[in-house]
């Protein structure tokens, strides 16, 4: 569903992403975990197009996402084909971005409004269903900064939901909250990965959190995978001897890396 064909990324000479391959199958719930710098971040902003790679191509069903293809020859892809695309994607940030001077309600029905074009009613309706999801429906009329941290990051994920993506990306969406409240956005988290059909690709310092959610685990190093397979392989038993050399190799004695 999601088709990453030797992309690479550079800033100015810095090159941080090289040469790399990566399917995301649907429904399927990858983390990815690395150390600060591995490029984590920049590989799925590609796919939210907020970076544009520097070789490579992505698909998205079947789609080329940033470019076109023109008597055999690959075009770059004009706005109006990136934002169809990018369509079927939603993005959960570090930050939670909310319109600090927009009420719950209309954080999320903007989008769905002026870039989906549904109705102000069919909006509403969708987004009472995720914020119930998400434990904030009596929240509703309250703004930003009468919210924790951890409700303000349930809003922007019940706002991404509203869209109704096929690919949800979670950017080390717990990195900036206080400690007491990783916990319930991480529970909401897990609670719709359990529905099953939507593809997530989670970014995540949170080790137990990516074994207990994700199909695949992927670590990057230095621009690379270098390490990938299914939680049970990775972290099961601290006795099979792919998890020992995966933990030792990166150093993981503890919850977090
Ligand atoms: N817009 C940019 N301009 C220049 N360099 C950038 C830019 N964005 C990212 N980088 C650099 O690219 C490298 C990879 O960054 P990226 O944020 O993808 O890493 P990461 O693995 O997500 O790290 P972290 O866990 O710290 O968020 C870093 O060295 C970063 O400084």
């Amino acid at each position: 569903m999601v088709r990453y064909q030797k992309i690479g990324k550079s800033f100015g000479d810095v090159e941080i992403l090289k040469d790399m391959d990566f399917n995301i199958y649907p429904s399927e719930k990858v983390a990815i975990i690395g150390p600060s710098g591995s490029g984590k971040t920049t590989l799925i902003r590609m796919l939210m197009t907020l970076e544009r790679p520097s070789a490579g191509t992505i698909e998205v069903d079947g789609e080329l996402l940033w470019h076109k293809k023109i008597n055999g020859k690959l075009v770059s892809a004009d706005e109006k084909h990136l934002h169809r695309v990018r369509g079927k994607i939603g993005m959960v940030f570090q930050q939670y971005n909310l319109f600090p001077h927009m009420t719950v309600l209309r954080n999320c029905i903007e989008a769905p409004i002026h870039v989906l074009g549904i109705t102000k009613e069919e909006a509403i309706e969708r987004a009472k269903t995720m914020l119930d999801k998400v434990g904030l429906i009596h929240k509703l009329d309250a703004y930003p900064s009468q919210l924790s941290g951890g409700q303000q990051q349930r809003v922007a994920i019940a706002r991404a939901l509203v869209m109704r993506p096929k690919i949800m990306l979670f950017d080390e969406v717990t990195s900036a909250l206080d400690p007491e409240m990783v916990g319930e956005v991480l529970a909401v988290i897990k609670e719709i990965a359990a529905e099953g059909e939507m593809a997530m690709i989670l970014v995540t310092h949170e080790m137990d959190f990516a074994r207990d959610v994700a199909d695949r685990v992927l670590f990057m190093d230095g621009g690379k995978i270098v390490e990938e397979g299914a939680p049970s392989e990775l972290f099961g038993n601290p006795q099979n001897p792919r998890t020992k050399a995966f933990l030792s190799r990166f150093h993981l004695s503890g919850r977090h890396l």
